[in-house]
């Protein structure tokens, strides 16, 4: 039954691209890693001309090899009979992805630039100005930023009408959702080609002002940081934490779970600058435990041990 409900996902998402229409041609995503090669992948199984940029060579073979091995898995359910037609796919899509490490360059030849680097104010500052000062008049600029403010990113640039969030979730290719999120000055015409072309890459598009963690992170912080408070007073053990939440509420993944997916410092990283922002909220106080293991290290999945232990990759 999971199984259908996936491989519907993902045939849904595929069928979708390829009826939808988007005046979004060409895109350039800043940001090779996680996220950003994730919307590389929609974007180019969608028919978009695809530039990933990153600083870093060595991360952009790692997003490539697995972007392949990802559209592989959607060409063994879209095309299952039709292996042949799956390669094509696979083909033609790899071969609308460039690589760069060039981001003023990249974002010449972009009607939508899609910024997806590290989570530091600072960072997506700098690249921004850059930016805004070599890409043409009508390109969008979109961050995928999970937990800073719109506003506050696009204070830099001159063309604030053309800026807005397009904020994609983990896994990128399976997740359905896109949350569209409308500045304070973005403009009508700015809005309504983020939602065409979120239509047009296979994501349901939902809008939103811009507010601490949009809709989704907004609840999934408070919920997240309430399960580990719960494990740290020694409530219930984290398995049962993550079961009660699987088999009780439906979701795919526990609250625990779900932390270590994403990124124990991340959650940290969020929680902080969210409790910094708005110091009397107690939703965002912050959690001794959490601190105690980003500390010691145990990072999540990708650090082999977080509240669970797993395998190096
Ligand atoms: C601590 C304090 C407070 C702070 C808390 C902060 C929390 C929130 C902060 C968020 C930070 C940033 C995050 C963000 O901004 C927003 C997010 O992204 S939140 C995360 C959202 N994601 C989820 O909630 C994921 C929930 N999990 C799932 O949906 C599934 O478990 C998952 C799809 C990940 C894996 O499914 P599972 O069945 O367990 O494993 P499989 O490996 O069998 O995969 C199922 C199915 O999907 C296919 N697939 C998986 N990955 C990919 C991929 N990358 N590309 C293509 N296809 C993929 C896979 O092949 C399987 O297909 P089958 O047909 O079933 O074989
Ligand atoms: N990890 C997640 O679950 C989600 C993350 N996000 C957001 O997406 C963004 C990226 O997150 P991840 O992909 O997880 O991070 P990541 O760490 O996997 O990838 C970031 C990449 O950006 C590159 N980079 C840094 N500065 C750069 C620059 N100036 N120019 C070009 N490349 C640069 C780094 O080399 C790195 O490869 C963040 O804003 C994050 O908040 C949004 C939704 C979910």
């Amino acid at each position: 039954m999971k199984k259908m409900v996936q491989f519907g996902v993902i045939a849904r998402n595929f069928s979708n691209s390829s009826a939808m229409q988007s005046a979004i041609k060409n895109i350039t995503v800043i940001g090779g890693g996680l996220m950003g090669s994730g919307i590389a992948q929609v974007s180019a199984q969608a028919g978009q001309n695809v530039t990933l940029v990153d600083l870093s060579p060595e991360v952009l073979a790692k997003s490539q090899k697995s972007i392949g091995a990802n559209l592989g898995r959607v060409a063994k359910k879209v095309y299952k009979d039709k292996p042949q037609e799956g390669e094509k796919f696979v083909a033609e899509s790899m071969a609308r992805i460039k690589t760069s490490t060039d981001p003023a360059a990249a974002a010449k030849s972009a009607d939508l630039v899609v910024e997806a680097i590290v989570e530091n104010m600072g960072v997506k500052h700098k690249l921004f100005q850059q930016l805004d000062a070599v890409a043409p008049e009508h390109t969008i600029f979109a961050s995928n930023t999970s937990s800073l403010s719109i506003n506050e990113i696009c204070s830099v640039v001159k063309r604030k009408d053309r800026f807005g969030g397009l904020h994609f979730f983990n896994p990128v290719p399976v997740m359905r959702l896109l949350e569209v999120v409308r500045g304070a000055e973005t403009s009508d015409a700015t809005y309504k080609t983020m939602m065409e072309w979120g239509k047009a890459v296979g994501k349901t598009c939902i809008t939103c002002k811009d507010t601490p963690g949009f809709v989704v992170n907004r609840l999934l912080v408070p919920y997240i940081c309430e399960a580990i408070r719960l494990y740290e007073r020694g409530d219930a053990s984290a398995r049962d934490i993550d079961t009660a939440m699987k088999l009780g509420a439906g979701y795919p993944m526990g609250p625990l779970e779900l932390a270590d997916y994403v990124g124990l410092d991340t959650n940290k990283f969020i929680l902080d600058g969210w409790h910094n922002k708005y110091p009397d909220q107690p939703l965002f106080k912050p959690i001794p435990l959490l601190n105690k293991l980003v500390s010691e290290g145990k990072l999540g999945v990708k650090a082999g041990e977080g509240f669970y232990k797993y395998e190096k990759k």
